[in-house]
C-alpha cells in the first residue's frame, strides 16, 4: 500500500528494488557491498566472486522505507552471460570502475553497451569510481555545473581543516631563553 512521505510523495514501501553491482573484476564490488552492509573493509588477497549473491538493505528516504536487494556479480568475462540474465529485472545498476585502473574505466563503455542491451530502458544507472589515491577526488562537469562549486569549496574546507589541525606555533618560547630568575637581594627592587 502507498505511504505518503513528509514531502508528500506517495510510495509503496513493500516494493523491493533489485539493484545490481557490475564492473570489471577487481574494481571492488564485493568490498563496496561489505562496507555498506557491515561497515568494514577486509584488505588482503583478492578472491574473485564466482557466481552471484545478494544482500537485502532497507534505507530511509524522506521517512519512507526503501527496500534494496543488492546483487553482487562476478566481474570476470567467463561469468558475463550469467550476469546478463539478471539485468532484465533490475531497477538500478551500479557500474563500478577502479580510479587507479585506466582499463577498468575504459571498459565502462562496453558495460554500458551491455546494460542498454539487456536492462530495462528506465533502469537507474550510477557510475562509481572506487578506490583512492590518497587525494581528494570529485568528478565535475563544466557543462552542467555538476560539482563545480563543490570542488573549490572542498579545497577551501580542506585548507581550513589543515590550518586548524596544524596551528603555526613558535618553535620556542621567549621565557625558555631567559635566564632563570636570580634570588632577589633586595638591593635593587622597587618598593
Ligand atoms: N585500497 C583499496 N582497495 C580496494 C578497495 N576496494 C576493493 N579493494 C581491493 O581490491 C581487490 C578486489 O576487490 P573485490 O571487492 O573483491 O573486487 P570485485 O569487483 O568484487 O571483483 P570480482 O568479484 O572479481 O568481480 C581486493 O583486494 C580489495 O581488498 C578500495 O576502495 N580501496
Amino acid at each position: 500500500m502507498d505511504q505518503i512521505s513528509a514531502a508528500g510523495v506517495a510510495y509503496n514501501q513493500d516494493l523491493t528494488h533489485k539493484t545490481i553491482l557490475v564492473g570489471d573484476s577487481g574494481v571492488g564490488k564485493t568490498s563496496l557491498l561489505v562496507q555498506f552492509d557491515q561497515g568494514k573493509f577486509i584488505p588482503g588477497s583478492f578472491s574473485a566472486t564466482v557466481g552471484i549473491g545478494f544482500t537485502n538493505k532497507v534505507l530511509t528516504v524522506d521517512e519512507l522505507k526503501v527496500r534494496l536487494q543488492i546483487w553482487d556479480t562476478a566481474g570476470q568475462e567467463r561469468f558475463r552471460s550469467v550476469t546478463h540474465a539478471y539485468y532484465r529485472d533490475a531497477q538500478a545498476l551500479l557500474l563500478l570502475y577502479d580510479i587507479t585502473s585506466r582499463s577498468s574505466f575504459d571498459n565502462t563503455r562496453a558495460w554500458l553497451t551491455e546494460i542498454h542491451e539487456y536492462a530495462q530502458d528506465d533502469v537507474v544507472i550510477m557510475l562509481l569510481g572506487n578506490k583512492e589515491y590518497g587525494v581528494i577526488f570529485l568528478e565535475t562537469s563544466a557543462k552542467t555545473g555538476l560539482n563545480v562549486d563543490e570542488a573549490f569549496m572542498t579545497v577551501a574546507k580542506e585548507l581550513v581543516r589543515r590550518s586548524v589541525q596544524l596551528p603555526i606555533e613558535p618553535r620556542f618560547h621567549l621565557h625558555d631563553l631567559m635566564e632563570p630568575e636570580k634570588e632577589s637581594s633586595g638591593c635593587c627592587g622597587f618598593s
